[in-house]
């Protein structure tokens, strides 16, 4: 039977990227979404100024919302130090199992942590199960529905702290309207709109950052 695009996704990384080696693992991955296959990755051009993000916050804690097949979760981790933890909530088991597998070829286990589940559920859980105390980062890359809720839980779990960084994917396209309003209008929140495109095309996109105030 027909292989799934994340089976052919893991396939190109197994096949040209270098065991342990990050930085060949997202290579891997974009030249085949822009080359072979196109994927939902954050991408290289979003990927860029995501990986500003993560250098800025220099995040003890990261939280990612939708791992798919793990090229941002990589991409994050990648810039982490040591002992620093990053938890990825995937809904979908079949992107879960592809996932592990590129965070393992990536040598990035030891600092991430990937959760099966929804993210209503396991958000309230976070501070129980691995011992956070606060999200120094949250990468929205879900579905563009959940980004207001699930950031409405996240403040009501006290999750953030003041400087606590919100980046959101696809707040153009697909397009995330009224997280966008949200975060925007709020008084607790100083954001951001870094212009860019979607992922390996000439579409418009961009991300949102958004600071938590406290
Ligand atoms: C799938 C798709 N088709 C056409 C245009 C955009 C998308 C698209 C792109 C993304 O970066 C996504 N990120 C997270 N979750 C999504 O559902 C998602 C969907
Ligand atoms: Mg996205």
């Amino acid at each position: 039977t027909r292989s799934t695009r994340p089976q052919r996704l893991l396939g190109a990384v197994q096949k040209s990227a270098t065991r342990g080696d990050p930085c060949s693992v997202v290579n891997a991955i974009d030249q085949f979404c822009r080359h072979t296959e196109w994927a939902m990755n954050v991408g290289d051009e979003k990927g860029c100024i995501l990986d500003s993000v993560v250098s800025e916050v220099n995040p003890a804690t990261v939280l990612e919302l939708g791992t798919y097949c793990g090229y941002s979760t990589v991409r994050i981790a990648r810039l982490l130090p040591p002992h620093a933890k990053l938890i990825t909530l995937e809904f979908n088991p079949d992107f879960a199992a592809i996932a592990r597998q590129v965070i393992a070829w990536a040598g990035m286990e030891e600092k991430v942590h990937l959760v099966e589940g929804a993210s209503g559920e396991w958000i309230p859980k976070i501070k129980e199960q691995f011992g956070v105390k606060a999200l120094d980062l949250v990468f929205l890359d879900h579905w563009k529905d959940q980004y207001l809720p699930d950031t409405k839980l996240i403040e009501e779990c006290g999750l953030l702290r003041k400087g606590s960084v919100l980046l959101a994917d696809n707040v153009i396209f697909p397009g995330a309207p009224q997280y966008l309003e949200y975060v925007r209008s709020s008084q607790q929140y100083e954001s951001q709109y870094f212009k860019s495109h979607l992922e390996y095309t000439k579409v418009e996109d961009g991300l949102e950052k958004s600071v938590f105030l406290g």
